[in-house]
């Protein structure tokens, strides 16, 4: 049965009982008041009725009138308290018959007017007298037994009604006290002991014990609860160890993640939205010279070389803006004032909401490769005895200088340059010497040339003048004679044991020309007009188109 009825059944008996025993207590009292009455009213109209008995007997012996007044006024009260009783009392057939007796005994002490009494009358009418007196007597006595008998009965009956009332003073509390007794018996079976149970698991469960389990299996509420929380307890103990599992796994991740972060080859910065430093791991302390404690909160801006300008960080920002991500390289300065290169990319992380989260940058230094390529491409683009421009570069520097004369509309100059006799140099002091003679005459003819021009070697010994923004012909024609002079100032060659002087022959060719041509075309113009100035007798320049004019 479940609590609840149990509790109705326990509330509705207890109302129940408490109404039959108030009814029955109040009926007791009731009954108990009345008798009460009764037996006070049997006894007073007893002692009425003994009143009446001396009255009679006085008005018997005296004959006096205020004596039958007394008990008829006393007569009358009887009767009345008699009649008032509901039913009528059963005495009051002996009480009428008393007053009927009386009026006989009135009418016998009175004879009638005029009559005259002789001594037998009299007599007769004194047994009269006697006569009724003795009924009187008699009937009163009657009547006061009865009265007294019905006191005795109300008495009986009251002591009757006492004795009931203290049987159920004291069963009253005894049956109270079963009925408490049922219900903390209830109370401890139904709702305290599963109650202890319940308690004791979640105690457990939440002490770290989660095969615990209620297990109260009562067909009531708290068979239900129980049975409601040991499902409960399952569920959250498959629910945690899924959420254990996720965990772990996430952990896991974690620390792979920070091992990689931390143990990363390549440098690690991570910002804010607003670019404020969030995080750097080792090697970007390594690469950059800061602590981490020194970058924490900064700006990225701490590391700028100032080597790019305003246009590049606009088109990086609007890249990563727009793509969530930016690739490239860029030179940073870094704690000891050096500069270095970083190929960098930076991403952007973004939250559930789309909003730009942090910002990652991934990047290594470069400054090394990009030293290499430097001295790669200064070796492929560069003479190796004399460190002059070689055939490459000049190629790409004529092309670049013919495009910017076109645009400019201004000159260029290309002067080919052959020295004389060299061969009998290198014949006579060796190649060694003829190596000195190639570096000193390179650098003679350096010294006499403007900041843009250029002088390439091509090989053995040839070399190539590039003499731009000529604002006409005449422009290089002293130029040319100081060319002609510097190759043949005298160099120390100590591998001779003196200076050695040569000559050079020039072959000079300009653009634009009338017809355009390419640099190739040019360059073919200026080698034949030098092997005019060779077969012109050596020591002297040529220009293209034109004769001898040193
Ligand atoms: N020392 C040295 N000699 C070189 C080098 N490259 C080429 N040569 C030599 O330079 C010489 C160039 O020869 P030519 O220009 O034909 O001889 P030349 O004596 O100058 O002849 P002309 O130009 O007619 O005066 C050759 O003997 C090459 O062996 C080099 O790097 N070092």
């Amino acid at each position: 049965m479940r609590v609840r009825s149990l509790l109705f059944v326990f509330m509705g008996g207890a109302l129940a009982l408490t109404l039959a025993l108030g009814l029955a207590m109040g009926r007791l009292a009731s009954e108990s008041a009345e008798l009460a009455r009764a037996e006070q009213q049997a006894r007073k109209m007893a002692q009425q009725v003994s009143g009446l008995l001396v009255l009679a007997q006085e008005y018997a012996l005296h004959g006096e009138a205020r004596s039958a007044q007394q008990w008829r006024s006393l007569h009358a009260q009887v009767l009345k308290a008699l009649k008032a009783e509901q039913p009528p009392h059963e005495s009051l057939a002996s009480a009428e018959l008393l007053g009927s007796i009386f009026a006989q005994l009135l009418d016998a002490s009175e004879p009638p007017a005029g009559a005259q009494q002789d001594g037998t009358t009299h007599e007769l009418q004194q047994r009269r007298n006697n006569l009724l007196l003795n009924q009187l007597l008699l009937n009163s006595q009657i009547f006061t037994e009865s009265l007294q008998r019905q006191g005795l009965e109300a008495d009986q009956k009251r002591r009757q009604l006492e004795q009931s009332t203290r049987h159920m003073a004291i069963a009253i509390p005894l049956m109270m006290l079963l009925i408490w007794a049922w219900l903390a018996l209830l109370l401890h079976r139904r709702i305290l002991k599963p109650l202890q149970h319940l308690n004791q698991a979640v105690a457990a469960i939440s002490q770290g014990d989660l095969t615990q389990r209620s297990a109260t299996r009562t067909p009531d509420e708290f068979g239900e609860l129980s049975a409601n929380f040991d499902a409960m307890a399952v569920d959250l103990v498959s629910e945690l160890r899924r959420e254990v599992a996720v965990r772990k796994q996430a952990e896991a991740q974690l620390q792979l993640a920070a091992s990689v972060f931390s143990h990363a080859l390549e440098g690690i910065m991570i910002t804010d939205p607003d670019g404020s430093i969030i995080d750097v791991n080792e090697t970007f302390c390594l690469i950059t010279g800061y602590s981490r404690a020194e970058v924490l909160g900064q700006n990225p801006r701490l590391l700028g070389s100032g080597r790019h300008d305003r246009a590049f960080f606009v088109e990086f920002w609007n890249t990563l803006l727009s793509q969530g991500m930016w690739t490239g390289e860029l030179w940073n300065r870094r704690k000891n004032g050096e500069l270095y290169a970083q190929m960098q990319t930076i991403s952007a992380v973004h939250d559930e909401q789309g909003q730009v989260k942090q910002y990652v940058t991934l990047f290594s230094d470069v400054t090394a490769i990009k030293e290499y390529e430097s001295q790669l491409e200064n070796i492929a683009y560069h003479d190796a005895l004399t460190g002059l421009p070689n055939r490459l570069l000049l190629n790409d520097r004529l092309q670049h200088a013919m495009l910017q004369s076109r645009r400019r509309k201004d000159m260029l100059a290309l002067v080919y340059l052959d020295l004389d006799g060299f061969k009998a140099v290198n014949d006579r002091y060796g190649h060694a010497v003829g190596d000195t003679l190639l570096i000193g005459i390179a650098k003679n003819i350096k010294q006499v040339l403007r900041e843009g021009d250029t002088l390439a070697r091509l090989g053995g010994d040839e070399f190539i003048v590039l003499l731009v923004d000529l604002a006409s012909r005449d422009d290089c024609q002293a130029l040319l004679a100081r060319l002609l002079t510097a190759a043949a100032l005298p160099i120390d060659c100590p591998g001779a044991g003196k200076k050695l002087q040569i000559s050079a022959s020039l072959g000079v060719a300009y653009y634009p020309q009338a017809t355009e041509l390419d640099a190739a075309q040019l360059l073919q113009q200026a080698d034949e007009a030098m092997y005019e100035a060779k077969h012109g007798g050596k020591n002297r320049f040529r220009i293209s188109g034109l004769g001898e004019l040193d």
